[in-house]
């Protein structure tokens, strides 16, 4: 069976995924590669109304096990009714976050085990992981400057410093951990240089 690529992008807020989705999805459909472009939490009609349920409130509507099942639901749908699909035509899904992130926000920030946390992505999403997974780091300065520019932070994003720089080295440490997946890009850099590192770093199936 045919089976595209899928991608996905991670890191703090505001390092440059989306912009970096954007940019990418128009170098690779250059290629003429049929491609997906779709956000966790998000990409599918029942993930885009839990979307609503994590994003909008308080820091603490939820405590971090709520949060956790919200997140690995709202990925079931995604990957169902979105991305399996998509992969299933040979199309190369793009996406903003995944599973990670709940590795790295729930589990680093929120203290909920990474194995729990994979065990719920076994029963919701059939362990899928993807190919390749880019991780978006800036500097302390250039992620306030770019924060500030777009009119500040989500409701995760509020969330304490300490859980803020528990999740960065979590995102660091499975990086670390897991070498044939993850590839680091500076993000400090121009857009477009970053697009380039990227495109390097897929270049083994272009
Ligand atoms: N390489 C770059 N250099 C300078 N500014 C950038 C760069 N990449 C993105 N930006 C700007 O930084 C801001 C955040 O970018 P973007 O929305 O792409 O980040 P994000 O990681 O998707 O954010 P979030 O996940 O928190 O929504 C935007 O104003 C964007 O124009
Ligand atoms: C998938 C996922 C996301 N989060 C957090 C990370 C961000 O603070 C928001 C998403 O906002 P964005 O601007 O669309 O990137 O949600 C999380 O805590 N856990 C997850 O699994």
């Amino acid at each position: 069976m045919t089976r595209g690529r899928f991608i996905t992008l991670e890191g703090g807020e505001g390092v440059g995924k989306s912009t970096q989705i954007r940019a990418l999805a128009a170098a690779l459909a250059a290629r003429d590669i049929d491609v997906v472009t779709t956000r966790e939490p998000g990409g599918s009609g029942g993930a885009e109304a839990i979307r609503t349920l994590l994003m909008e409130g308080s820091d603490d509507r939820w405590d971090a096990r709520s949060e956790v099942l919200l997140f690995a639901a709202a990925r079931a749908d995604h990957v169902a009714r979105t991305i399996r699909p998509a992969l299933a035509r040979g199309a190369w899904v793009l996406c903003d976050r995944f599973v990670d992130s709940s590795r790295a926000y729930q589990g680093g920030g929120g203290g909920i085990t990474d194995a729990d946390i994979l065990t719920l992505h076994g029963v919701g999403s059939e362990g899928l992981l993807p190919d390749r997974t880019f991780l978006l780091t800036v500097s302390p300065a250039e992620a306030a400057r770019r924060l500030a520019a777009r009119g500040g932070s989500d409701r995760m994003g509020s969330k304490p410093a300490d859980y803020q720089a528990r999740l960065a080295a979590r995102f660091v440490e499975m990086a670390e951990a897991e070498p044939e997946r993850w590839r680091v890009i500076d993000a400090d850099a121009p857009a477009e240089q970053v697009t380039a590192a990227i495109l390097a770093g897929l270049a083994e199936w272009l």
